[in-house]
């Protein structure tokens, strides 16, 4: 399916003598064409995408469109939905779509005994929420469960967490759902200090049950609940979502306990499976597959609309516009929503994890910038840090708003000044101040005239700084779903255009082979390919080990 490198496409010649011409173009003039706004926005999916603050034309958008063709983005689409092992270095398909899809989709990609597996999966979630939800699932010592920690890492933690954080509103009351996902014996002891022995849940959420950091957190909550639960079999105070059953096992989980996950689905994009269940279990089952539905509804928009009205190709062409071609190498990423706090954390992976790359599907180099650095941090806490240097700084950061239209307090006030604020925000990096306004503004303070040429420069910003804004009524499950989905297709658009496989991780792999050899180091085996920093920072550490 691979035709041909990003590179070979006329269109990235011309997108990038654009660029230079592009680069001094004033984002404001654009709004000369009082049409502006309305024909650099859409709707879809209840979610609305203001791009006109975006610096580019029509002109741009159709080399970007045909690039798109050039690149055979139509049929990689079909090809991610209909099952093609379109992660080819792990020789995977990447489906986890299907499990938002209707049961008859599923079986027809899938064929019948999978769909049924996802059916039966599907069930065990939905029971087991219910029975946590009706006090009906007991510890040992028979008293209700009350409380859920769930122990995972990376996918099988942020999208849940994420979820669960912009959907307070839906919470059940019955049962509170905790997440343990830093090895940090610190976070282990804040977590457990909280709860009962009696009447916790652990859910162990690995798709291999091979990680480390969620292995060993695991086993301190086994050890927590064993130091209390003497003489009790604890095992029905365990529960995992793993495609490695064998391993669940072997640690103490019962076989009716454990939910499927499949290779077909990659970890960051695994909250639409049974990883999801804590989130579930914190919403609802029902709420839980109102989310799917949302994203299912984005996924329709995402293979039936044209690229031009397309919002996650869009937003794919506009980013990669930014880092490929304006050499905007970051984004941040502002939601001006306390629920969505998270947010940036969760987009890091999904982003960063999967097109953090350089490597073409031919294994060349590719010659494009490819991700952005992804930051964040939620409106209007990040206003009073980094985004000094989003005003001021010679970087130019494109930024992402996203802003929900109603509040969800009743502190109305609040967020009529929270709106404004973000609305100010992406306006002042656009607009920016000229030495000439600056000037003017500090005389009109009446500042003297030699301080006025002092202090004048200090004040300049130099603006042009491009943004979206997307904007929705306050989340619903449905909404959260199309909202998390809509990134994710953003994401694989970008993957296709640069030509990379976004499915894979090996630079985090690496990172954990390195992080097993250390620790044999640390105790007690040798290894002499680890560089003297290295060595003589392990030896400092067991100097001081307790
Ligand atoms: O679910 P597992 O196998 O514990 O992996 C956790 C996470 O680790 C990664 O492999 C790397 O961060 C992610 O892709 C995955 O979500």
């Amino acid at each position: 399916m691979h035709s041909q490198t990003t590179t070979q496409s006329e269109h990235v010649n011309t997108l990038h003598d654009k660029a230079n011409q592009y680069l001094t173009h004033s984002i404001s003039d654009y709004f000369n064409n009082s049409l502006r706004f309305e024909q650099f926005s859409l709707n879809a999916c209840n979610i609305f995408l203001d791009y006109s603050k975006q610096n580019l034309d029509e002109n741009v958008m159709q080399s970007l469109l045909g690039w798109a063709d050039d690149m055979q983005l139509n049929t990689a689409i079909k090809g991610m939905f209909g099952g093609e092992r379109i992660n080819h270095t792990e020789d995977r398909a990447v489906l986890h779509s299907i499990l938002r899809a209707p049961a008859d989709k599923q079986k027809s990609v899938l064929g019948e005994q999978v769909a049924n597996e996802i059916a039966g999966a599907n069930q065990q979630m939905k029971e087991l929420c219910q029975k946590l939800h009706k006090g009906e699932y007991l510890g040992c010592t028979g008293n209700a469960i009350t409380d859920v920690v769930a122990i995972g890492i990376g996918g099988s933690y942020y999208g849940a967490k994420v979820a669960q954080e912009s959907l307070k509103a839906f919470h059940q009351q019955s049962v509170k759902v905790h997440y343990l996902a830093n090895i940090d014996g610190s976070a282990v002891a804040e977590k457990l200090a909280l709860l009962n022995p009696e009447t916790t849940l652990v859910i162990i959420i690995s798709k291999t049950f091979s990680t480390q950091e969620t292995l060993l957190n695991a086993k301190s909550a086994r050890s927590w609940l064993a130091s209390y639960l003497t003489n009790y079999d604890i095992s029905d105070h365990f529960v995992a979502v793993s495609s490695n059953i064998t391993k669940a096992i072997e640690f103490g989980v019962k076989e009716t306990n454990i939910l499927p996950m499949w290779d077909w689905v990659g970890g960051r994009f695994s909250v639409w499976s049974a990883v999801g269940l804590p989130l579930a279990i914190a919403i609802g089952y029902k709420n839980f597959e109102q989310m799917r539905a949302g994203a299912f509804q984005m996924d329709e928009h995402f293979q039936n609309a044209p690229f031009a009205e397309n919002m996650p190709v869009l937003m794919a062409l506009i980013g990669i516009w930014n880092s490929s071609f304006l050499g905007y190498n970051s984004l941040a990423v502002l939601p001006y929503d306390h629920s969505l706090r998270a947010f940036p954390g969760y987009l890091q992976q999904v982003d960063m994890e999967s097109n953090g790359k350089r490597i073409n599907h031919f294994g060349d180099e590719i010659k494009l910038t490819t991700a952005p650095i992804v930051f964040g941090q939620e409106g209007t806490n990040g206003q009073h840090a980094f985004m000094q240097l989003m005003h001021q700084s010679n970087e130019i950061v494109p930024a992402d708003f996203i802003v929900s239209l109603t509040s969800n307090s009743d502190y109305h006030h609040h967020h009529t000044m929270l709106v404004a604020n973000c609305f100010a925000q992406s306006e002042a990096l656009m607009v920016g101040k000229t030495l000439k306004q600056a000037k003017a503004n500090l005389t009109e303070q009446g500042l003297s005239a030699n301080d006025v040429e002092r202090l004048a420069p200090h004040k300049v910003m130099p603006g042009n700084s491009p943004s979206n804004t997307i904007v929705f009524d306050h989340f619903t499950p449905k909404r959260l779903g199309a909202f998390l989905a809509l990134y994710e297709h953003k994401i694989f658009v970008q993957g296709v255009m640069w030509g990379l496989n976004s499915f894979d991780q090996w630079g985090v792999e690496l990172g954990k082979e390195l992080g097993t050899s250390i620790l044999a180091v640390m105790g007690g085996e040798s290894n002499d390919t680890l560089s003297s920093s290295t060595q003589n920072l392990i030896s400092k550490y067991l100097d001081k080990r307790q």
